[in-house]
């Protein structure tokens, strides 16, 4: 399989694609470059909201507008004025950190996780924002927090801290949102880049991207076995969501950051958002309750 162009954004660091099942739209981010996108398929018109610090991701809420994970901490957005209202930051005490990859779960409760700016390993930590806005500190020292899923039956959550090149599952508790029992079920083999952003699909399976690997790769969680491999005319692969009427296209986001003037010549549309049709149907974006 193989993804092709929707969106010649050249983002310096594309990432945290969602998608707006109410208005059949795509959200993504543009991490270095500061900026919040609003892409919809019908029009092919792709509209950008301008930030003043690094936006890791965002999520719809169902209140309307979207909650952000920035370089701050957690915010708001009214998308009809585009004002950010600030929420909390778990970290102000660390500004050598940003918010990098996050997703709602499926109660509603939004996830980020954060990472040191100069690479440093175990500065960063996964969080989760309740409807309360209440921020818990989940997982401690993790270096590049990135792909989060949940299995359709609510049973597992699935987590990806980069450098580890793993897929860890917790136990999840949709009730409370506690999570326990780490088991490493996905390991990425050397020579395919890194894990970054992943989503799951409606049979449990786990969609990665690979940083590095030009390809999104599709896993069963329960075996550890590989089912498929789209491959993406772009090297630094970030992310991916479910979208579509039917939810049966797969959005990949991609950087530009990081590339040679080799790398850039064979991959000229970098940075850009990609788009697959697949023969199984996505996990919806969950919505933020808070
Ligand atoms: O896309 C992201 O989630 C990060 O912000 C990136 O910087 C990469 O994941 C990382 O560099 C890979 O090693
Ligand atoms: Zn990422």
């Amino acid at each position: 399989m193989e993804a092709t162009l929707v969106i010649d954004a050249r983002a310096i660091l594309g990432e945290g694609p969602s998608w707006d099942d109410q208005k059949q739209l795509l959200y993504w981010v543009d991490i270095e470059g500061k900026k919040v996108h609003a892409y919809n398929p019908m029009t092919a018109g792709n509209i950008e909201m301008k930030q003043e610090q690094m936006v890791g991701t965002i999520a719809p809420r169902e209140s309307g507008g979207l909650v952000m994970a920035m370089a701050g901490g957690f915010y708001a957005m009214n998308l009809s004025t585009e004002n950010v209202d600030a929420i909390t930051d778990p970290e102000s005490h660390l500004p050598d950190n940003r918010f990098n990859d996050g997703k709602c779960d499926p109660a509603g409760r939004f996830w980020a996780g954060t990472t040191h700016l100069e690479g440093l390993k175990g500065e960063g930590a996964l969080y989760c924002l309740d409807e309360n806005l209440e921020v818990t500190k989940k997982i401690d020292h993790v270096s590049t927090s990135n792909g989060l899923a949940w299995s359709p039956d609510t049973r597992y959550m699935y987590f990806i801290d980069t450098p580890t090149k793993k897929v860890v599952r917790y136990d999840y508790d949709l009730t409370t949102g506690d999570i326990r029992n780490p088991v490493e079920v996905i390991t990425i083999p050397d020579g395919e880049g890194m894990p970054d952003g992943m989503t799951s699909d409606v049979e449990g399976n786990l969609w990665i991207a690979h940083w590095g690997g030009s390809k999104v790769t599709r896993w069963n969680p329960d075996t550890g076995e590989r089912l498929l491999e789209v491959s993406v005319p772009a090297l630094n692969v970030t992310s991916c969501v479910f979208g579509g009427k039917e939810r049966n296209e797969l959005y990949i986001t991609t950087a530009r950051t990081n590339m040679s003037e080799e790398e850039l010549k064979q991959f000229p549309y970098a940075g850009g958002v990609f788009r697959v049709k697949t023969k199984t149907k996505g996990s919806r974006t969950y919505t933020f309750k808070g």
